[in-house]
């Protein structure tokens, strides 16, 4: 299968601090990747490093075979890479509809086909098509933001923790709607819910301490419990 994204040896500093110190993975087309790691391992940083918000001091990061690190953001979102960021990034004071505008590119009947198909995978947002997105609830932000990145037909979508601060019964329709997406486009999931990343997931790679330390096949990480609760912390 082909490798959409490689990132390879990547190291970061923000600041002085010298926070991604070699992280190593690709994301197969089509395919749910999964980074794991605990709380402040650098999974939020590999995300921004390779969208170029957090420009890498050292390592590649190829999208399809063309070397992008270092590009400014624009560029990056240009090439077709889409971002769910941790805090949603919604607009408050625009509606559902103009946030489905305002990121959809291409011309009129362009637009309304490409609105129509992503309203299909996410159909609670008819509902509030003309609210504020102030006035939807956490779990109806998290799906305007998924469905913002996913609209432009983005050939990989880079998705910070979408279950952060939701209620279980959410985290469940998140879950659905993400699963409903897989092989429509190629996913980078970061996510501290392990049982999301184990539902979703094809395949891992744990980050400690701003390095790779291990990776394999989603199933590998379900059936061993050891590996779970020395890089998770859970059983
Ligand atoms: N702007 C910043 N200034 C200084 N340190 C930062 C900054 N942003 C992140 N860090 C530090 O970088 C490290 C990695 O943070 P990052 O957000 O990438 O971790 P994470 O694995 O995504 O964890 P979490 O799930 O808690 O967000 C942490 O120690 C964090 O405190």
């Amino acid at each position: 299968m082909a490798v959409v994204l490689k990132a390879e040896n990547l190291e970061t500093f923000i600041g002085q601090y010298h926070i991604l110190q070699g992280v190593t993975f690709e994301a197969k087309r089509g395919e749910i990747t999964v980074l794991l790691g605990r709380n402040g391992a650098g999974k939020t940083t590999t995300l921004r490093t390779i969208l170029g918000l957090n420009p890498p001091s050292k390592g590649k990061v190829y999208f399809k075979q063309t070397e992008i690190q270092g590009l400014p953001t624009y560029k990056t979102a240009n090439l077709g890479i889409g971002y769910v960021p941790e805090d949603q990034g919604i607009f408050p004071y625009l509606t559902v509809e103009e946030h489905f505008k305002i990121a959809t590119k291409g011309k009129g009947e362009e637009i309304a086909e490409r609105i129509e198909s992503t309203l299909a995978l996410f159909p609670d947002l008819k509902t509030f098509w003309k609210k504020e997105a102030g006035f939807l609830s956490g779990g109806q932000k998290q799906m305007l933001a998924i469905a913002r990145a996913y609209i432009n037909n983005n050939e990989l979508l880079l998705i910070d923790e979408p279950s952060k601060g939701l209620a279980p019964i959410v985290v469940e329709k998140v879950m659905e709607t993400l699963k409903m997406m897989k092989g429509k486009t190629t996913i980078i999931l970061v996510e501290q819910n392990y049982l999301m990343a184990e539902f979703l997931g094809d395949r891992f790679y744990i980050i400690d301490d701003g390095k790779t330390v291990l990776s394999g096949e989603m199933k590998e990480l379900k059936e061993n419990e050891e590996w779970r609760k020395k890089y998770l912390g859970i059983s």
